[in-house]
């Protein structure tokens, strides 16, 4: 059952109200329940609380008229149907009313219970009609609005064009694009209207220099009912630019150098999904053979790599890793991967790929492995070298204290391999020490470890000997082996060696403290003779560390500037005339005093600081003897030292130049002595700083001479100026036949080829009148003078000589050397006189033959100098006659003309020893007079030269 509507009545009178509700009442079904409202104010209050489906208003109310009540409603958005109530029928009211809004129009007159039910119906019916206009009316415009938006909003650019091509709609993308590109727009949108079913892509150019790609498409369409053309373009610059970055990526994957694989994360054997070119390279495997495979299959049968379990926990923590696995090719070589792992996530930050970037570092592991090989081996020999052999004996320091092994340790060094190396040369040296490295291998066991640990060493760990006795016995092997020959260009070569041997204590002990033993006991076994072996003792640990203690305090002693030079004299026998100094070193160390260089010096040539110190010598030596040449103190050269160790250096010949050229000393004022072995290496090096020395103009002696190899061979090649007998021979000279044979041969040799000689250590007035008597030329020692410090050395200079100095230049009886000088023209025997008076002889002079032979009768006279043309006799004929009267004397022609055949003559017929030369050089004419005089003095004594 419908509820019936409720009709609110606006009637001020209520006999009309009550007819018409008795009419209304009448109506069946009852479908209309009336309320009242007395007056038009009652009627608008209670039409604006609504709740009415109805209005029935009288036309006129007092306060107003039914027109001003459907005008109030109007207002109120009351939109139930009004009808009106009027006493008479009026078309002009009726009109008025429903343009006003009113439902329908009752006549009060004309009313009945079916006009208002007709009445009702069609206003109700109406009303229904209206609201549901409006609804759907209210709908399409929100519609409408939303569409607006969408259109207004899309990223896409919309236009449309009339059939002019004239834009009648735009949105706000359109919009941007057209103020991005003024210049472009009108010309893109020209082209748009030949149409473009298919999607363009065009490019716009911006007003700022930038470009946009734009993807376009168009399509016929109406506006407002006018055929028209719809746009579409879409804004395509970053999906380009995305799609471009992809190419690139992808070119720059598969042109990498590196391989590189990408395996799917998400499945649980993670197969390979992508490889690369270089992979294919790499490996030799193509992609089809590996997409789908676990990379595994790469390592072979090695699963167990070191790498391998650190990428396998990478991989499952899903983690960025590198390792480096040794891999192999398609072909079965191996080759090193040096493995990069990175990871690629979705957006929610899951793993789904792993992205592995493969690097070839075999050539990289091959060179570590090299350089491994390097820093623990020597290369001549291939053996370990002493960082491993540490290493080693630490390891086995450790096991020994588990299983009570005994360790011990051997130090070798090879006995006269210096030789070997200075004359035979480098290459001889090396292969040497190849040939000791495989003879002392030979001569251990499996798991012994030799080492060679520099220069002719080697040290040799036993860690597992069963007694300590074991050790001497390996000891023994060695030197055995070692004592064999080796062989040089088909020739012996012996050398054998000298080995230490210390046994590791049951304490923990220090690797490198057992090596310092080992090194004690082997020195100790060279100071016993060479060529065995020495068990390692305290008490030559004390020894041992006496020498650490020097070496120590030599070092203060180098930048303490502790070290003096004392000066020594050498003289001329015969003249007296110094001839020479010896700079001699001098350590006044502040604790023990002057300490000689026989006590250090051999040391600091072990440590090598025998260089900084001989290099201050020279330095010094020049200085003081530059200072004394200037001062006029002295016109003689001094004499230096030299180490092997320090003539070895490269840069010797540039250290002798720099000290000439800082002092101003002259060349010819400096001797270097160098001792036999020094020089005689005959090739490398020495060979060459002799050469360059001699270039410079520094004079070079032998010193000790005698007392190495003394071979005449040798001797007759070096470039020396002096040789100078050891003092050993010296000092029994006097009553030993054997010294003096020795100094008698040296002095032949060496006045054989033309050198002069000293001696030093000449203690006594026996030992120079023996020498003197012998020919040596020079002679140095604390008879004449002990080596000075600077302040008295000069003193000694500026003093009248000492009486022994004196007796050289006195002769004893018997020895006075007695010298004729004759030429017929004064000023000649004035020169001649002044040139070889500083030499010590007794000189006589003639004018002419006949004064000659008249001197000669009342004189002891040795050696003659005659000129050639004199009036009366020349100077052969003059010599002829002497010979028969006088042949002891040795008889020389000095002539400014060359009559060759007459001198031959006189030569062959033994009347003259030599035919010198005029003009004459001082030096040159003093050394023929020596000479003449040690001949005729040879002679005398029936010495055989
Ligand atoms: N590399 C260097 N070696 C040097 C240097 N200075 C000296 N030496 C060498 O040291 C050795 C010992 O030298 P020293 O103790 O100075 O002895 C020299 C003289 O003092 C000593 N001498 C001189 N006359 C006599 C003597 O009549 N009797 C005697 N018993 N000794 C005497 O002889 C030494 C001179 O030696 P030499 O050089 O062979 O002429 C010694 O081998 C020096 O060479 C240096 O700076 N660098």
């Amino acid at each position: 059952m419908t509820l019936p509507i409720d009709v609110l009545v606006i009637e001020d009178d209520s006999e009309d109200y009550l007819l018409f509700k008795d009419m209304v009442d009448e109506l069946r079904p009852r479908s209309y329940r009336l309320s009242r409202a007395e007056s038009f104010e009652e009627g608008l209050e209670r039409m604006r609380m609504g709740g009415f489906g109805l209005y029935v208003v009288d036309y006129y109310l007092g306060a107003g008229t039914a027109q001003d009540f459907l005008a109030a409603a109007t207002a109120s958005g009351v939109r139930q149907p009004i009808v009106v109530l009027t006493g008479r029928s009026d078309d002009a009211i009726d009109a008025q009313m429903v343009a006003a809004g009113a439902a329908d129009y009752l006549v009060k007159g004309e009313l009945s219970a079916d006009t208002i039910a007709r009445s009702f119906r069609h206003a109700l019916a109406r009303h229904q009609m209206l609201d549901a206009l409006l609804t759907a009316q209210r709908q399409v415009a929100r519609r409408e609005r939303t569409l607006w938006t969408v259109l207004e909003d899309t990223i896409d650019a919309l236009i449309v064009l009339d059939a002019g091509a004239r834009p009648v709609y735009e949105n706000g993308q359109a919009k941007r694009l057209r103020q991005l590109a003024p210049l472009d727009w009108p010309v893109l949108v020209a082209e748009l209207l030949t149409g473009h079913s298919q999607p363009a892509e065009r490019e716009l150019r911006t007003l700022h220099g930038g470009a946009r790609a734009l993807e376009l498409r168009s399509s016929p369409t109406e506006w407002d009912g006018m055929p028209a053309t719809m746009v579409m373009i879409r804004d395509v610059t970053a999906r380009k630019a995305a799609e471009r970055g992809l190419h690139i990526s992808h070119r720059v994957i598969e042109s990498s150098v590196n391989g590189i694989v990408i395996t799917d994360a998400s499945s649980e054997d993670m197969p390979i999904t992508y490889a690369n070119a270089a992979f294919e390279r790499m490996t030799g495997y193509s992609r089809d053979e590996v997409i789908g495979r676990n990379c595994r299959f790469l390592q072979g049968e090695e699963h167990d790599q070191a790498g391998i379990g650190q990428l396998r926990d990478a991989l499952r923590a899903r983690r960025e890793t590198v390792v480096v696995l040794r891999n192999y090719r398609k072909d079965g070589t191996p080759f090193y991967n040096e493995i990069h792992i990175g990871l690629v996530r979705d957006p929610d930050g899951e793993v789904t790929h792993f992205v592995g970037v493969q690097l070839d570092v075999t050539e990289r592991m091959r060179y570590q492995a090299e350089a491994a090989f390097r820093a623990t081996h020597d290369p001549l020999t291939g053996l370990p070298n002493r960082v491993l052999l540490q290493d080693r004996l630490k390891q086995a320091l450790a096991l020994s204290r588990r299983h009570a092994a005994v360790i011990a340790v051997l130090f070798i060094d090879l006995d006269h391999f210096k030789t070997v190396n200075d004359s035979l040369g480098h290459e001889a040296g090396d292969r040497v020490l190849q040939e000791t490295a495989r003879r002392v291998s030979a001569s251990l066991r499996e798991g012994d470890t030799v080492c060679r640990s520099g220069g002719d060493e080697f040290i040799v760990m036993l860690p597992d000997l069963t007694q300590e006795s074991d050790a001497v016995s390996v000891a023994s092997r060695i030197l055995n082996a070692v004592d064999e020959p080796f062989e040089h260009e088909g020739r012996p070569l012996f050398l054998g060696c000298s080995i230490g041997v210390t046994i590791a204590p049951r304490e923990v002990v220090e690797p490198s403290l057992l090596l310092q033993q080992a090194d004690i006991a082997m020195h100790s076994a060279k100071k016993a003779g060479r060529n065995g072996y020495c068990l390692y003792s305290d008490d030559l640990d004390r020894s041992a560390s006496e020498r650490l203690d020097l070496r120590n305090r030599l070092r203060q002693a180098i930048a303490g500037n502790e070290f003096e030079l004392h000066f020594q004299p050498q003289f001329e026998i015969g003249s007296g005339r110094m001839c020479g100094v010896e700079a001699l070193l001098r350590w006044n160390d502040p604790q023990l005093g002057q300490i000689g260089p026989s006590h250090f010096v051999p040391l600091a040539e072990d440590t090598g600081q025998i260089v900084q110190i001989g290099t201050w010598v020279i330095h010094e030596a020049c200085r003081h003897a530059a200072g004394w040449v200037a001062r006029g103190l002295i016109d003689c050269p001094i004499a230096v030292n030299i180490s092997g160790v320090q003539f070895q250096r490269q840069n010797f010949a540039e250290l002798v130049a720099a000290a000439l050229d800082q002092s101003g000393l002259k060349p010819q004022l400096l001797e270097l002595e160098l001792t036999e072995s020094v020089m005689m290496a005959p090739s490398g090096r020495a060979g060459e700083t002799i050469r360059r020395l001699r270039q410079l103009g520094v004079r070079l002696s032998i010193d000790d001479f005698g007392t190495g190899f003394s071979s005449l061979s040798y001797l007759k090649r070096l470039p020396v100026d002096k040789v100078k007998i050891d003092r050993s021979f010296i000092s029994d000279i006097t009553h030993d036949s054997g010294d003096s044979s020795i100094v008698l041969s040296i002095i032949a040799i060496a006045h054989h080829l033309k050198l002069r000689v000293i001696a030093e250590g000449v203690e006594s007035e026996a030992q120079l009148s023996y020498l003197r008597r012998q020919l040596c030329d020079e002679a140095q020692g604390y008879h004449l003078s002990r080596p000075l410090p600077a302040d008295e050395f000069e003193r000694f200079l500026s003093t009248p000589r000492s009486p022994a100095v004196q007796s050289l230049c006195t002769p004893a009886e018997g020895e006075c050397r007695t010298l004729l000088l004759v030429d017929d023209e004064a000023n000649v025997l004035r020169a001649l006189s002044r040139a070889l008076r500083r030499d010590g002889y007794r000189l006589l002079t003639a004018s002419g033959a006949e004064e000659a032979f008249d001197v000669l009768a009342r004189n002891d006279v040795q050696v003659i100098v005659s000129d050639q043309r004199m009036p009366g006799m020349t100077g052969t004929q003059f010599l002829g006659q002497v010979k028969d009267l006088y042949p002891h004397t040795v008889r020389m022609i000095l002539s400014g003309y060359t009559d060759l055949q007459t001198v031959t003559d006189a030569i062959n017929r033994g009347a003259i020893y030599r035919f010198l030369t005029k003009p004459w050089e001082d030096e040159a004419l003093r050394a023929h007079v020596r000479e003449a005089f040690l001949h005729g003095e040879r002679h005398r004594q029936g010495a055989s030269v």
